[in-house]
């Protein structure tokens, strides 16, 4: 393959890759046009989202080929389990949150979706197959967020973009990229289309993230 596996990916993940980056739900975070009731509904489930994300990434470093690999992915929990953390705290305050929907919310359809492919390939994927997941995550929010024009005023808004629009996160996507180009270029013709799959798989469950938290 002469092209970038992560590019090769992408672009069989067409119109759904398009359909997350440019999601009216993100244009509303820009504009200031989103109603608390949505953010509120899309935080609330994507508080959920982030604990098995974070036990996905606990998989890459358990399955990944080299030390140097865990320790990059290592670094990346600790963002994970600091910051973000207290966004969701601060976030969950400033709308309301009560605390039954903080801890054990019901789980729309689009979560358990989400949820049961990264169970399933924590559970039974290989090391290329967790990074094809851990990057259309990744990849997809940083390419949303660097659309932001400006800085909204509500800081539940503001600081969602911040997050995955900053150099560091930036840096940990490009590095997620070169990994699975990396990891990638070993693979056979199967366990290539395997991560297709997965990564389009997981490009769908964006939009349906999404679509959940908007009409
Ligand atoms: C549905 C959904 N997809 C992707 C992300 C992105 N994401 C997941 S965990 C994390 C922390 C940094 O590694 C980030 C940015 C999200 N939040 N929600």
């Amino acid at each position: 393959m002469s092209e970038n596996f992560t590019d090769w990916l992408r672009e069989r993940s067409e119109p759904d890759w398009t359909a997350v980056v440019e999601h009216p739900f993100t244009d509303a975070l820009f504009d200031g046009s989103m109603p608390d009731e949505y953010m509120s509904s899309y935080l609330v489930q994507d508080y959920q989202f982030v604990d098995d994300f974070l036990a996905l990434l606990g998989a890459a470093v358990a399955k990944a080929d080299r030390y140097a690999s865990r320790l990059k992915l290592a670094g990346s929990i600790a963002v994970v389990t600091s910051e973000e953390n207290t966004y969701f705290q601060r976030s969950f305050e400033a709308l309301g949150i009560v605390e039954s929907d903080r801890v054990d919310p019901e789980l729309d359809p689009a979560t358990v979706a989400f949820r049961d492919l990264m169970r399933d390939t924590r559970d039974n994927g290989g090391y290329a197959e967790i990074l094809a997941v851990l990057t259309v995550a990744e990849w997809t929010y940083l390419e949303w967020a660097v659309r932001a024009p400006a800085k909204p005023d509500n800081f539940v808004h503001a600081e969602w973009i911040e997050l995955h629009a900053n150099p560091d996160f930036q840096e940990w996507v490009t590095w997620l990229r070169s990994e699975l180009d990396r990891v990638g270029a070993e693979l056979d013709e199967r366990e290539r289309a395997r991560c297709l799959r997965l990564f389009q798989q997981a490009t769908k469950c964006e939009v349906d993230f999404f679509n959940a938290h908007w009409d």
